[in-house]
């Protein structure tokens, strides 16, 4: 195998004299030293994909950090984040010197067995509204066609759920269509079934102030206002996804959690439900003003608790036996919250190392797993024989739960798309 132009792109896109870790949310720095790795790490996407034969995502994002910042991470075939095995892959070749490559490369293929004749790889690539994103996203092409023709395919300015869900829908065709229109599809039915449910709306005030953070999660809260602006009235906050300077800078999920207070650009009514994302919309935090002013935020583990309680409470309806429930936290986590659930909710807790890898991983192995690190990522995840147990049950007229169980079913199908909930009757 020669690897012409593999070190020919190595050559164009120098490594500066720094090393960097593909950590819990891959490779991140400030943009302008990221084009070596962004080459590089469109190798490492490719050879991810010929090795389990199956597509795998590429997001460009820096997250909540500053603009100026920028960041890489790989999606697995199942829609999960890279699994750690293939961390230090990662890092070893965004690392090491040209002349090391040809080297590391060909233990790589050895090593994996990668058939690199038979099977092409394809890398699914979206990137957030950072300036710097787009040539980084060309540069990662460059890498993921260098050995063996790789396949790129854009999906262009997105969320990260979305890349998420595009990879997890082209590897499995069950789980949804793996287009754009269809997550939105897919997320706006779910909503719809929830609303026309029998949940009670009588205490439920239909409006909300959204943060956007100034960045690509407003795009995607435009086109789902569209369709739901008869149902909630979204006034939206932090929207100049394309002015520059603008994005994270005194708003987002990060901003809010860090300084406990509206962002400046929203105005401080009492009682109004307001939200917030980050820069690439897989975080999520509510926050409102009480009569005094008083400032109450909403964080990873009032959510928790927020949920458990809920579907607690929906299961004991559907009268469902042997459902094993598990709040999984970090370090981060608020104590009093900890003790709330052991002790008042009576459910297990585990603590897990930051980072959303680490938290999925952990709920998984309850039948209802719900996760949140308190900074406002996670979700819900449930287990496929409970699924079963479900479809089984809703069958059986007695439970009368197919409407109990709407809203499970609804997470069932974003369980790699980071929980989106709007709290009802607060
Ligand atoms: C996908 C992921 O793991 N993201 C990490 C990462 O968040 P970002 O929102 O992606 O910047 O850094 C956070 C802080 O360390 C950590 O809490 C989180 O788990």
């Amino acid at each position: 195998m020669h690897f012409l132009k593999v070190l020919t792109g190595c050559e164009k896109y120098v490594k500066p004299p720094i090393n960097l870790e593909y950590g819990t949310a891959g490779f991140r720095a400030k943009a302008i030293l990221l084009n070596h790795v962004a080459f590089r790490i469109g190798i490492v996407a490719y050879l991810r994909s010929v090795s389990k034969q199956k597509v795998v995502g590429l997001m460009i994002t820096a997250s909540h950090n500053p603009e100026d910042d920028n960041g890489m991470k790989i999606i697995d075939p199942d829609g999960g984040m890279l699994d750690y095995s293939w961390e230090n892959i990662a890092t070893n070749l965004v690392n090491c010197n040209n002349n090391e490559i040809e080297d590391i490369l060909t233990n790589i293929i050895v090593s994996y067995k990668l058939d690199l004749i038979k099977y092409h790889g394809t890398v699914i690539l979206g990137w957030d509204s950072r300036i710097s994103s787009e040539s980084l996203v060309d540069i990662a092409c460059e890498g993921i066609t260098s050995i063996n023709g790789g396949e790129s395919k854009k999906i262009g300015l997105c969320t990260t759920p979305m890349v998420h869900y595009l990879v997890k829908c082209t590897n499995d065709t069950t789980y949804g269509t793996a287009t754009i229109d269809g997550y939105y599809d897919k997320l706006l039915n779910a909503f719809n079934k929830l609303w026309n449910g029998k949940n009670k709306r009588d205490k439920y005030k239909s409006s909300i102030f959204f943060d956007g953070a100034n960045g690509v999660g407003v795009l995607a809260m435009k086109r789902i206002n569209e369709v739901i602006k008869d149902k909630i009235k979204i006034e939206f906050y932090n929207a100049d996804v394309h002015i520059l300077g603008k994005l994270n800078f005194e708003c987002g999920a990060d901003y809010i959690k860090q300084m406990q207070q509206f962002p400046p650009t929203m105005p401080s009514e009492t009682n109004q439900r307001c939200v917030s994302f980050d820069g690439d919309a897989d975080r999520i935090l509510y926050y409102y003003l009480d009569d005094k002013k008083n400032f109450h935020l909403l964080d990873g583990d009032k959510m928790s608790v927020l949920i458990a309680l809920f579907l607690k409470k929906l299961v004991k309806r559907s009268m469902l036996k042997d459902v094993s429930f598990g709040i999984v936290q970090t370090a981060y986590a608020n104590g009093n919250s900890t003790n709330f659930i052991n002790e008042k909710l009576k459910i297990e807790t585990s603590c897990v190392k930051t980072g959303v890898k680490y938290l999925h991983h952990k709920a998984m192995q309850y039948d209802i797993g719900i996760y949140f690190e308190a900074n406002g990522h996670g979700t819900v995840l449930f287990s496929a024989e409970l699924k079963n147990k479900i479809d089984v049950a809703s069958k059986d007229t007695k439970y009368v739960i197919m409407n109990v169980f709407t809203f499970a079913k609804v997470i069932l199908h974003f369980k790699y798309c980071h929980l989106r909930l709007i709290f009802q009757d607060r």
